[in-house]
């Protein structure tokens, strides 16, 4: 018998990523290929995350990251929860295992030994933010704290027209995202909007936060993993290189020496595959004066 991942994933469409034993998300590679899905797994307390998520959240994150054949990844959250029915994208960090310097590891999960608290969400949200793979989150409920925040950082947001909720309760819970949780954000929605999110703390639908300009496409909650597929394909349909290309120029502007650090690295690659590189390394390699002279200076 197979389990069911959630109520709305297509089982027919995915096969799950081979050598990880996950507990708190699950992990799934596309049958036909250049996409992945990851999801956080704990409908029960409407996907919040504990250190051992996050963990977990970056790992599969960098096993997308560093494999060539994947273009896409899907973040979401399975659901219904099986005690109330309700969805969720991600609620934000648990706040069950909040201590006094961050989120705790139960005992045994402590790699120090020191029980250190940890905020390490914020170390996912910089891999989001610099993979050379479009991240696109699909949120079928509340995405809520950080969970909202993790939305933001996604390239791509596509939303449940039922049961999507957009929610920024950090200072309810007198926390705050004040990188790219809220100043991000603003890029997003504007100031305004962004202040008004983060100040008041208001429940926003899907529509009311595609209009804002936070969400890409309100969809039908059964067609949802279907859409994300669906645009995932066209995604990878194009130029790898172009796309990544985009992802850093799109960043760059916003990401200051790093946004640039990353933009400039890829370009040197790009300079790498041409003969005038070829020049310069073979000249040094044969201990002789390299000749750029064949090499125009375009315009
Ligand atoms: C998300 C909700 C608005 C949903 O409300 P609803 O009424 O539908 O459901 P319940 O409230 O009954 O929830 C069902 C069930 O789930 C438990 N739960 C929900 N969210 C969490 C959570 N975040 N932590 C722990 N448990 C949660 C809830 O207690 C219920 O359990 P039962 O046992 O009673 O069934 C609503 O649930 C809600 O408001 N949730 C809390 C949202 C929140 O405050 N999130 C944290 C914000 S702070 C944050 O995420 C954060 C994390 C970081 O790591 C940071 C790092 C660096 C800077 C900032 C960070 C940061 O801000």
């Amino acid at each position: 018998m197979t389990h069911m991942i959630s109520e709305i994933f297509h089982a027919e469409d995915w096969q799950e990523v081979a050598g990880f034993t996950f507990e708190d998300i699950t992990y799934h590679e596309a049958v036909v290929g250049g996409t992945v899905r990851i999801a956080f797994n704990r409908p029960e307390c409407r996907n919040a995350f504990r250190p051992k998520t996050v963990d977990e959240l970056y790992q599969a994150l960098e096993h997308a990251r560093v494999n060539d054949a994947i273009g896409v990844v899907i973040l979401t959250g399975n659901g219904p929860s099986a005690k109330d029915g309700g969805w969720a994208f991600c609620s934000g960090g648990d706040q069950r295992v909040r201590g006094k310097d961050g989120y705790k590891y139960d005992g045994t999960e402590d790699a120090t030994g020191k029980n250190l608290g940890r905020l390490h969400i914020l170390e996912v949200q910089r891999l989001i933010r610099f993979m050379p793979k479009v991240v696109m989150a699909v949120v079928p409920g509340y995405a809520v704290g950080g969970g909202h925040s993790l939305h933001v950082i996604c390239d791509l947001t596509l939303a449940s027209e039922e049961h999507a909720v957009f929610q920024q309760k950090d200072a309810d819970v007198a926390s705050f995202d004040a990188g790219y949780g809220s100043a991000y954000l603003a890029k997003q929605v504007g100031q305004k909007r962004a202040r008004e999110i983060f100040f008041l703390g208001l429940r926003y639908t899907a529509q009311d936060a595609y209009e804002m300009g936070m969400v890409n496409k309100v969809v039908p909650h059964a067609e949802l993993e279907k859409k994300a597929l669906e645009w995932a394909c066209i995604i990878n349909d194009k130029s790898p290189t172009a796309q990544k290309m985009l992802k850093y120029a799109f960043n760059m502007t916003d990401d200051g020496m790093v946004g640039q650090q990353i933009f400039a690295g890829e370009a040197t690659r790009l300079a790498y595959g041409t003969d005038e590189a070829a020049e310069g390394r073979e000249a040094f390699v044969e201990k002789r004066q390299a000749d750029f002279s064949k090499f125009s200076r375009q315009y």
